[in-house]
């Protein structure tokens, strides 16, 4: 079983996450990964915070000669604004933020709520994410996540493979991918800044070369789609997921919906094996397993909570109605946001083609591999 777990505080020394099940045998080249990690801490719209760091992963442990050794791996990331000790405590929490129900829940300040609930955090789920896409790559496949909506206005993706379009996506200054709106756009975060406002969007991610047959129609706690919405809804700000269609199936009669199934004897070695879908509204998975399609996954975000025109708030010492705390904020992390699911998402799918073909290596993980194409295509 490939899982991870995090630790460490937003302006605490390091930021670790622990990753298990990895396969021995995948050379741990990290310049993607310090690619991504530099992705996400981009973008137009996100604060001063950005300016102070320089995020790196370091390979603490379960390498040898950089190749992993099957052992568990701790990715680290230091935070260079490392201040916790001279903090204080916020006196008014932030509505949106963990800031009240977190400080009651624990009986504590906000200062120990906001420092954990913080997406700071989420640079070392990129990095767990980019160890993940290593072992993906060896099996061809690819994932991208990009902006498709930003304060509400719609961003149309181009159409293109996965490696066209990353070279779209990083050359924008929002992640999206249609060049011709970035200007448009970054001109409302700004204006939306000014304003001491924050903003919100949708972001989608799309997995490429996936065989037929990750997760389960078996059990509910191993479906593939039960796992991503899972990933993708405990990422900080992350309100809704949707998969291919998602809500829109609901509004469609089923021969609207269902992608209808064809045979193409020369597309036999691919990992659709022959079955070829007209349409993809199903967004790669049917009855929680990965149907040999590209998978389609879409995450709405929330504005950021932290307001420089702040909102109401009390103050939690003399309960006085007053405004919410306000230091320094991002006002936009939607195209950060979009790294960060894609780095889920890759996660989950390196976790299911662990259960589905062995994790003690990558030599026999890609022998297994080859010999289930080869039952599949025989049956
Ligand atoms: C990349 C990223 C950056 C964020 N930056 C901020 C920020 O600067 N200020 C803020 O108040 N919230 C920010 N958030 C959102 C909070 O972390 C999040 O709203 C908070 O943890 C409460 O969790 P919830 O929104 O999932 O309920 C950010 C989220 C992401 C994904
Ligand atoms: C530090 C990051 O994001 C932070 C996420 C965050 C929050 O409340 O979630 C609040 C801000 O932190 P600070 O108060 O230190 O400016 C963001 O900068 C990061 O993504 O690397």
């Amino acid at each position: 079983m490939l899982r991870y777990w995090t630790a460490g505080e937003s302006h605490g020394q390091t930021l670790v996450a622990l990753v298990d099940g990895f396969p021995a045998g995948v050379t741990l080249d990290t310049a993607g990964i310090d690619a991504d990690l530099k992705l996400r801490q981009g973008g137009y719209g996100r604060g001063g915070r950005q300016r102070i760091e320089t995020d790196k992963v370091q390979v603490r442990t379960g390498v040898w000669h950089g190749v992993s050794l099957g052992s568990p791996i701790a990715l680290e990331v230091v935070n260079k604004d490392f201040k916790l000790e001279r903090l204080e405590d916020l006196p008014r929490p932030r509505p949106g933020h963990a800031d009240l129900t977190g400080s009651i829940k624990h009986l504590g300040g906000i200062r120990p709520i906001l420092e954990r609930s913080s997406a700071r955090e989420t640079a070392v789920r990129v990095a767990a994410g980019g160890l993940a896409k290593l072992l993906l790559a060896e099996f061809g496949i690819e994932t991208i996540g990009y902006v498709v909506e930003l304060g509400g206005e719609r961003i149309e993706p181009v159409e293109g493979t996965v490696a066209e379009l990353r070279a779209i996506r990083d050359k924008s200054e929002i992640y999206a991918l249609n060049p011709e709106r970035d200007a448009a756009i970054k001109e409302l975060i700004k204006a939306t800044g000014k304003a001491g406002d924050t903003l919100g969007g949708v972001v989608e991610v799309r997995v490429d070369g996936l065989p037929i047959g990750l997760g389960t129609h078996a059990q509910w706690d191993r479906k593939l789609d039960g796992r991503l919405a899972q990933a993708v809804m405990a990422v900080q700000a992350i309100k809704g997921v949707e998969i291919g269609l998602g809500f829109e199936a609901a509004r469609r009669p089923g021969s609207k919906v269902h992608d209808p199934i064809h045979y193409d004897a020369t597309q036999r070695d691919t990992p659709n094996l022959g079955f070829t879908r007209p349409t993809n509204n199903a967004g790669g998975v049917e009855g929680g397993m990965t149907n040999g399609q590209p998978l389609i996954v879409r995450a709405a975000k929330k504005p950021i909570s932290t307001l420089a025109k702040p909102l109401a708030s009390v103050n939690l010492q003399t309960k006085e109605e007053d405004v919410a705390s306000y230091e320094r904020s991002d006002v936009c992390a939607v195209p950060a946001a979009s790294i960060i699911v894609e780095a889920v998402v890759a996660f989950e799918i390196a976790a299911a083609l662990v259960d589905k073909f062995g994790s003690d290596s990558l030599d026999e993980m890609k022998a297994r591999y080859e010999l289930f194409l080869q039952m599949a295509r025989q049956r």
